[in-house]
């Protein structure tokens, strides 16, 4: 109000100034102009108090809260400019410096950098932190459309009470027949690889990962380790790959270079692929389920279920989502799923091949259970309990998804400081996993901190491979069945070897996915 009123005033004066350049030329001339400068300053002036003003609580609630230096305009933003590549190493000293939490100013964004366990279970428990942070997401959301894991605090809570039955344990447990699958296909490819020590593990298991998830969410067999050429994976791989780049990339966080970008052109090509791959796979179930077929090859006469449900057959019958919100929670599933699952099964390998008397405990634990031929199933998953502590320890030194963010829609309240609305709150999981706090001697590979008495002792924030809270990851469960399933078809048949002889020796990407700089390094021998 006061705004307008002062917009008004300076108006109606340069009208004044008007009227004198009628009366004396050259005089008024003069004044003209300087008016309308005081116009405009004044106008910027109030436009940037107003600003200032309506950003209050931000300045006020952060001021008790300690963070490195940042400049005028730019905040801290200066000390990565040039470092993308070491970001991780950077987060992890200036965490060292402020434990607990810290405030970043990137330009006029105000981030809290949490790593207090206690901290994080409050915030991630509110429901005023479930808006993700637009500009980290908005590449992905390009890509993946409006699905869960990149939709609005709105949007989300409807879908995701609509999709979560469909991830419960028996439906989960049903498609243990395909994670199987997919990995005797997997390890009839790699045994064709036995010896040979410069494999790109990461293309061969995320085609693994791509075939299972694309059956277990769309019931439909890619086959996508069988041909040579795999368009979806490829397309897959590069549109996460560009969109990374436009998160962490100062110069293509900006949108009109990013536009103006070859880049772009590329971005826009393969996500137009993945588009229409997704879009005629769910028109031709839409339309096998508008005439019914879907139930005939599903159910016999007795209505008794011939063959599995994937999600998308589940959202199908049971869900009031359009095809285009259909459409965005199918891509998601494969977006979300099949790159962090890949990461993580490479990863595994990895530390197996390093610690050769771990390797062999598990190894053991899968021959008691499953002998040395028979397939998984369902029911000799949870008596896995060495090799789900190897896998949990894994995702703890090496958590796929490394860091993540909120933005608050509200105050939240963490006892002694105040969380202001507006502000975003990031969790570097690849720090907190490692702190040595809660984790003595973090950089030792040590299954057995997994040991429930041991999980007893800890927070449970210490631990948050799958974020925490009710906008955590949907697929964990998924996640850790499937790896279990690969590595119990692999192990049985090969010996895991790495060029890796330390934690220490592996240096990591910081990337929306966790990557080992130099590679998994890993290779075979036949058992
Ligand atoms: C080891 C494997 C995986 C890891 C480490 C992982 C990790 C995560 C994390 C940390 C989040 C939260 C991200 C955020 O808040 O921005 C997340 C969200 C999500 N994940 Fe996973 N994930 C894995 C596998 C999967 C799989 C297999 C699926 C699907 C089958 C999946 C589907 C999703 C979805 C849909 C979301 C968004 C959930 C929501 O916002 O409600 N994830 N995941």
């Amino acid at each position: 109000m006061v705004f307008y009123q002062l917009f008004y005033y300076i108006f109606e004066n340069s009208i004044i100034v008007r009227k004198l350049f009628i009366t004396d030329n050259v005089y008024s001339k003069l004044h003209v102009q300087q008016n309308l400068w005081i116009l405009l300053f004044t106008t910027l002036g109030i436009w940037y108090i107003k600003y200032l003003w309506s950003r209050r609580k931000l300045y006020w609630y952060s001021m008790n809260i300690p963070g490195p230096f940042g400049l005028p305009l730019i905040g801290s933003a200066v000390l990565f400019i040039g470092k993308e590549s070491k970001i991780l190493s950077m987060l992890q000293s200036i965490q060292q410096q402020f434990p607990g939490i810290y405030k970043l100013w990137m330009g006029p964004d105000l981030y809290f950098m949490v790593s207090d366990p206690k901290y994080i279970e409050i915030i991630l428990n509110s429901p005023r932190a479930i808006e993700k942070q637009f500009y980290i997401y908005e590449p992905f959301a390009e890509i993946l459309g409006d699905g869960l894991l990149t939709t609005n605090a709105k949007k989300w809570r409807h879908h995701r009470k609509t999709i979560t039955p469909s991830f419960n344990q028996k439906i989960l447990e049903s498609f243990v027949d395909v994670f199987a699958d997919k990995s005797k296909v997997f390890a009839e490819k790699i045994s064709k690889l036995v010896g040979k020590k410069d494999v790109d593990w990461y293309i061969l298991v995320s085609r693994c990962t791509l075939d299972t998830i694309c059956e277990t969410a769309m019931g439909i067999n890619m086959n996508v380790q069988e041909v040579n050429e795999c368009s979806l994976g490829e397309c897959i791989e590069i549109l996460m790959e560009l969109a990374n780049i436009r998160v962490f990339n100062v110069y293509y966080q900006n949108p009109l270079a990013w536009k103006m970008s070859k880049m772009k052109q590329e971005f826009d090509e393969k996500n137009n692929h993945f588009q229409n791959v997704i879009s005629g796979i769910i028109r031709k179930k839409k339309e096998e389920f508008n005439l019914n077929q879907l139930r005939d090859l599903t159910y016999n006469e007795d209505g008794i279920k011939k063959k599995n449900l994937a999600f998308l057959d589940l959202l199908l019958e049971n869900s009031d989502l359009t095809e285009t919100e259909l459409r965005a929670e199918i891509k998601t599933f494969v977006g979300a799923g099949t790159e962090t699952s890949a990461a993580s099964i490479c990863a595994v390998f990895t530390v197996l091949g390093m610690f050769p008397d771990i390797q062999q405990k598990l190894y053991e634990e899968m021959v008691d259970i499953l002998g040395l031929e028979r397939d998984v199933t369902a029911s000799d998953l949870p008596k896995m309990k060495y090799t789900e502590r190897v896998i949990k320890e894994t995702l703890r030194l090496f958590p796929v998804a490394p860091a993540f963010a909120r933005t608050l829609t509200g105050d939240i309240n963490l006892g002694d400081k105040i969380l202001p609305s507006g502000c975003s709150v990031a969790f570097v999981v690849a720090y907190i996993h490692r702190n040595p706090e809660y984790w003595p001697d973090p950089l030792k590979f040590d299954p057995d901190r997994f040991l429930p008495e041991e999980v007893a002792k800890r927070h449970p924030c210490t631990y948050i491979p799958f974020s925490y809270g009710p906008r955590n990851c949907i697929g964990g469960r998924y996640a850790i069945l499937n790896i279990k399933t690969v590595l119990a078809t692999v192990i049985r048949q090969f010996k895991i070897f790495s060029e890796y002889k330390s934690i220490e020796e592996i240096e990591l990407k910081l990337q929306m996915l966790l990557r080992f700089k130099d590679g998994y390094k890993v290779w075979l021998e036949n058992r």
